[in-house]
């Protein structure tokens, strides 16, 4: 990989998602700043990764030719407005991870620089992520290599060629592993009513949903087929299955994926 710098522009959860799955993969700390406005959060991190920090952001977008906006969408504007002197004459590209904050918006706020909106998700710490990425027209061929360099590092990247695709990509992978997590622990809670005990349940959910994963990844089979195939005629998943089918699991997946790529949308307003 070219060794162009790297700026994270707030340090929360997703830039240390990113910043850890980068330097597990051998993308060099030294390349890597961060900023943001927990000095002893940045110490953390200093210590746990020797990437370098500031809390001063034009510092940070100062010495970096790739700055990742990281910081929630509410404070987007306000954080960019402040950079755009820094990044004045400078070619610099803009990868954003926030959610719905558009092309339009970064540009209004921060100049006419190349942007790549991007939607990553948590799993990059373990490089099991999967980002959406969209790039406005003035974005290189190699900064778009750039794009992909970073958020690949981490896992899958798709391009997508309408921007309004990343509110649907937000609501199925960005908020996504949550939605697992959620289920994760209705089936540990389950598990222990039903008499085991939670650390027991734990490892069974946790080892269950890996292992349902890694099959669905690598069989030929599609996720039906591979129900069916745990599926006895009047056995016992058919018994926990009509439930879910009768008390509405497909229309509240499809209401909840609905609701955050409508509140993805209203973000940008
Ligand atoms: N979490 C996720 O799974 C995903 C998040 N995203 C997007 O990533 C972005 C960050 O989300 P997430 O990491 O969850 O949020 P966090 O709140 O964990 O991270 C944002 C960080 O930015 C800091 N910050 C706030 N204001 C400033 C500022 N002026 N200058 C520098 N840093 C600042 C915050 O500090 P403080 O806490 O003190 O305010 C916080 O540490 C959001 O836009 C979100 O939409 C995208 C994909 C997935
Ligand atoms: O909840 C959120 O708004 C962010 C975006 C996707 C995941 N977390």
């Amino acid at each position: 990989m070219a060794q162009y710098s790297i700026g994270f522009i707030g340090a929360g959860n997703m830039a240390t998602s990113l910043v850890g799955g980068m330097i597990a993969k051998g993308i060099r700390p030294a390349r890597i700043w961060m900023s943001d406005l927990d000095g002893e959060r940045l110490a953390g991190l200093r210590q746990q990764h020797r990437v370098h920090v500031s809390t001063d952001n034009a510092d940070i977008a100062s010495q970096c030719d790739v700055l990742v906006m990281a910081v929630k969408p509410q404070v987007m504007e306000d954080v960019c407005r402040a950079l755009a002197p820094q990044l004045a004459g400078r070619e610099v590209l803009v990868i954003s991870i926030a959610a719905g904050v558009t092309v339009a918006n970064l540009q209004a706020w921060l100049g006419p620089h190349p942007v790549v909106r991007a939607m990553p998700n948590t799993p990059a710490l373990v490089q099991a992520g999967a980002t959406g990425l969209y790039a406005v027209d003035s974005v290189s061929a190699a900064q778009r290599e750039q794009a992909v360099q970073i958020l690949g590092s981490v896992g899958l990247t798709f391009w997508f060629e309408q921007e309004s695709a990343l509110d649907a990509v937000t609501a199925v992978s960005g908020s996504g592993p949550a939605y697992f997590f959620l289920l994760m622990e209705a089936m540990i809670d389950a598990g222990t009513e039903l008499g085991l005990d939670r650390a027991t349940a734990q490892q069974l959910v946790l080892q269950t949903a890996w292992g349902a994963a890694q099959l669905a990844i690598t069989s030929p089979n599609s996720p039906d087929v591979l129900r069916q195939q745990v599926t006895s005629p009047g056995g016992t998943t058919a018994a926990a299955l009509d439930v879910f089918e009768q008390r509405g699991l497909r229309d509240t997946v499809n209401a909840a994926l609905s609701a955050a790529r409508d509140r993805s949308e209203a973000l940008a307003k």
